[in-house]
């Protein structure tokens, strides 16, 4: 079975992103490009990040009213990305219409409550009550928009499971036990996401800012 990890790449530079797959794609399952990546490579740096054999989780969080996110989803035809992401804020119409949008190929999964944010946080935008009850309203949504999953913390992912068995979950703001936390929140380990039931850990900084990427997959590989 593959590795349930896919490594973060945060980084513009097209040479380093290369590196850092290199370096690690014997013990992750997939590469996950962010918004750093594609803005700065575009489609020429997918294709070239493609290269490695391994899924890719375009990670975009697309937020914007149903046409602009549609079109935009178009516009990505001849990627054909394993997973892609938009905002389950965006509402139901746009959900669906991403969703319409993107090939047969394409997870697409909708990003809940950003692990960067506490709940004092989403009181300040407006949002009352925990962030659980946050991720629990909008996986609803998204499941009912026919989305193939969410991206929520390792703190929700159990109970969203339970209304949404065969979800796919996308877990990021892992943190290896003791590990820096950096701008995370709502950060669970490796381990306790899967047990959780994750389908998907997305690990950046652990891995990328290791002195020794691969022994870093590779050690929190061992943990699973
Ligand atoms: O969609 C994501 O991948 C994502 C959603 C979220 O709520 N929190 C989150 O951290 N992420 C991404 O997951 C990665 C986490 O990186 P590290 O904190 O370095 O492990 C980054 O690339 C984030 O963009």
């Amino acid at each position: 079975m593959s590795s349930p990890i896919y490594v973060a790449i945060d980084t513009p530079d097209l040479a380093k992103a290369q590196h850092l797959a290199g370096q690690v794609r014997n013990h992750v399952g997939g590469l996950k490009l962010g918004l750093e990546f594609f803005c700065a490579n575009g489609h020429h740096g997918v294709h070239e990040m493609m290269k490695f054999g391994l899924p890719i989780f375009l990670d975009l969080k697309l937020h914007d009213i149903p046409n602009t996110v549609a079109k935009a989803v178009q516009a990505l035809h001849g990627l054909e990305p394993a997973v892609l992401t938009v905002h389950a804020a965006g509402g139901r119409a746009m959900l669906e219409d991403a969703k319409a949008a993107a090939g047969t190929k394409t997870k697409v999964v909708a990003v809940t409550v950003l692990t960067s944010l506490d709940n004092g946080d989403l009181n300040e935008i407006g949002v009352n009550g925990a962030a659980e009850e946050q991720v629990t309203r909008l996986a609803e949504l998204a499941r009912d928009a026919g989305l193939d999953g969410i991206v929520c913390s390792g703190e929700e992912v159990a109970l969203v499971k339970k209304i949404w068995p065969d979800g796919y979950f996308v877990v990021p703001g892992v943190r290896p036990a003791g590990g820096a936390m950096g701008d995370q929140k709502r950060a669970v380990t490796p381990r306790e996401a899967l047990d959780r039931g994750a389908s998907m850990l997305v690990i950046g900084r652990p891995i990328s800012q290791a002195e020794d990427p691969d022994q870093a997959a590779r050690a929190i590989e061992a943990t699973l």
